[in-house]
C-alpha cells in the first residue's frame, strides 16, 4: 500500500544548519496493516508522516502508495484518500459549528465537487446511527457544537468524521497527547476499531510504549532518521513492555 524506497530527507540543504531526518528509509506498509512509529524526539516520525500526507517532499528515493509514485503529488490531492489527525484536539474540526454541521464539512472535503451533501434527515439518521456505535452516548448531542465537546470525544469523532470519508490512509499523530489517561484509552479504542472495521492502513506516532505496545499490527522505531527495529505482528505480540522500554535507554 505505502513504499518508501531509499528515502532521504534533508532540510536547508546546502546550508550550514543542513539537517538529515531521514537516511536511506525502505518500507512497506501492507493495506489494513496498523503501524505504531516509536522513537526519540528528533528521530524522524513526524517527518515520515509528512512525507506520507505530502506536506513535505523527498529529497531523494521514492514514495509509492498503491503502486503510484507520489513524490511530487501535493497534499491536497492525497487528501481525497488520506486522513490525519493531530496530537491537538482542536485542530481539523470547526468547534463553533454542530458535530452533525463538522460531519457534513468532511463528507464534502471527498466528495466530488458538484455533489451537494444537505443536512437532510437521511444524513442525520445516518450520522446518529454511525456517532451511536461509538459508544459514547453522542448521537443525543448531534445540534451540540463541536467546541463544548471534551478533548477526548472530538478526537473520538474526528477519527470517526475520517473514516467515514471514504479514506484509504490513516495518520495519527500522537492524537491522545493531549488527553487525559480515560480519555486516551477511548480514543484509542476507537481508533482500532474503526481501523479494522473499514480495514484502513493507519500509522500511529506514540511516546507512550504501554499504547505501542497494545495497539497495532506491526512496530517501528527510528533513531536518528533511520529505521532501527521493525517488529511484525507474531513477534510484536509475544513483546514484553519491559522489553520496548529498553529501546530507549
Ligand atoms: N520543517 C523542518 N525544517 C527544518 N528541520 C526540520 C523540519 N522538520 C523536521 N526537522 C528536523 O528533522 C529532524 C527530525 O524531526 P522530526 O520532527 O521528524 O522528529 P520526531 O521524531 O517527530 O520528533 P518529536 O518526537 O520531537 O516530535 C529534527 O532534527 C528536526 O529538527
Amino acid at each position: 500500500m505505502i513504499e518508501f524506497n531509499h528515502i532521504y530527507k534533508s532540510f536547508h540543504v546546502g546550508r550550514p544548519n543542513e539537517v538529515t531526518a531521514l537516511q536511506d528509509v525502505n518500507l512497506h506498509i501492507a493495506a489494513s496493516e496498523f503501524l505504531i512509529l516509536v522513537g526519540s524526539n528528533g528521530s524522524g516520525k513526524s517527518t515520515l508522516l509528512n512525507l506520507i500526507a505530502g506536506n513535505v517532499f523527498p529529497t531523494s528515493g521514492e514514495i509509492k502508495i498503491a503502486g503510484q509514485n507520489v513524490n511530487k503529488l501535493p497534499e491536497y490531492k492525497r487528501s481525497q484518500w488520506l486522513a490525519r489527525v493531530f496530537q491537538n484536539p482542536l485542530q481539523g474540526t470547526a468547534p463553533e459549528l454542530s458535530i452533525v454541521e463538522n460531519f457534513r464539512l468532511a463528507s464534502l472535503r471527498t466528495s466530488p465537487k458538484t455533489l451537494k451533501i444537505g443536512l437532510t434527515a437521511d444524513f442525520k439518521k445516518e450520522i446518529s446511527d454511525r456517532v451511536a456505535m461509538l459508544g459514547l452516548g453522542l448521537e443525543n448531542k448531534l445540534q451540540q457544537a463541536m467546541g463544548s465537546l471534551s478533548g477526548g470525544q472530538r478526537q473520538a469523532l474526528s477519527l470517526l468524521m475520517a473514516v467515514m470519508a471514504d479514506i484509504k490512509i490513516l495518520l495519527l499523530d500522537e492524537p491522545t497527547a493531549a488527553l487525559d489517561p480515560r480519555s486516551a484509552e477511548i480514543v484509542l479504542k476507537t481508533a482500532n476499531k474503526l481501523i479494522k472495521d473499514y480495514s484502513i492502513t493507519a500509522i500511529m506516532i506514540t511516546h507512550n510504549l504501554k499504547d505501542a505496545h497494545q495497539y497495532g499490527s506491526r512496530i517501528i522505531q527510528l533513531h536518528n532518521g533511520e529505521i532501527v527495529r521493525d517488529i511484525e505482528k507474531d513477534k510484536k505480540e509475544s513483546l514484553s513492555y519491559a522489553d520496548m522500554y529498553e529501546w530507549f535507554i
